[in-house]
């Protein structure tokens, strides 16, 4: 199963701010998106997710356009989460939840007990939205997005609110759902989250690729310098590299 996105390009205002860019992204893998502030990766992601029309190219779905899917059947088959998401009404964790099986049009129990799990949120599910700490909110949009068992998992700065211990909790979860066949697509700033936990990075800059690859050779130290203009090196072992300024 793939993402693809050909000769994608996204102007607003009537400046460039995206691409072109032609990008293939496989299932079963987690592939980190990282750059610096305005390089375009959350725009990047919305195109995926199919949630808005560029100005030029498309995305597909196993060379099915996404503009060319029902709403839901796209809902179905691609979960997305924001970057800063909120929640419109305050209502209990368990409902916001089950909002995630809304392209199905149920509620079942299994999947909505399984993302609470996935998520550490048993213990708040009758619980309001509005009186949860900002992480743990998060943790309930991102049980959201699991609870409709998407084959495509778009997160957008998934682990920005999170402490170390859900983070990697988290990326336990999307570890597992890769290995199901789940394609997961992150935006991370953390570019050691990147290095140790992608299968893939791409590395947005003006808009553009700079680099697309193994964690090793697209975040190597030459393009951080290229494109975060930042002196570093990477230490320690593989699976637990850490960036050192
Ligand atoms: N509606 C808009 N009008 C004009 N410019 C926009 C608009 N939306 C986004 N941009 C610009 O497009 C560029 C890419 O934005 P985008 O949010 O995709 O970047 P990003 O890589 O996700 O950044 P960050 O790391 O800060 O979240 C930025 O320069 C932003 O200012």
């Amino acid at each position: 199963m793939k993402l693809r996105a050909r000769s994608l390009s996204v102007e607003r205002r009537g400046k460039a701010i995206l691409g072109p860019l032609d990008l293939e992204l496989e299932a079963g893998t987690i592939t980190a998106i990282c750059g610096p502030n305005g390089a375009g990766k959350s725009t990047l992601l919305t195109m995926l997710a199919g949630l808005e029309k560029p100005s030029g190219g498309a995305v597909a779905l196993d060379d099915r356009p996404l503009a060319a899917l029902h709403p839901r059947e796209r809902a179905r088959a691609i979960g997305y989460l924001p970057q800063d998401g909120g929640v419109a009404w305050d209502v209990s964790v368990r409902n916001v939840v089950a909002l995630g099986r809304l392209p199905y049009r149920d509620a079942t129990p299994q999947s909505i007990d399984a993302a609470l799990a996935a998520l550490d949120l048993l213990d708040f599910a009758d619980r309001p939205v509005s009186s949860l700490s900002g992480g743990e909110r998060a943790r309930a949009l991102l049980a959201r997005v699991l609870a409709g068992e998407p084959r495509w998992i778009l997160a957008d700065e998934p682990l920005a609110a999170l402490d170390l211990a859900h983070q990697l909790a988290l990326l336990d979860v999307l570890r597992r759902q890769s290995r199901d066949g789940t394609g997961v697509v992150l935006v991370v700033h953390d570019l050691a989250v990147a290095m140790n936990h992608a299968d893939r990075v791409v590395v947005l800059d003006k808009g553009r690729v700079a680099a697309d690859g193994a964690p090793q050779s697209a975040l190597s130290a030459e393009i951080i310098r290229e494109v975060w203009g930042v002196e570093t090196s990477w230490q320690g072992k593989e699976g637990a590299k850490a960036l050192s300024f």
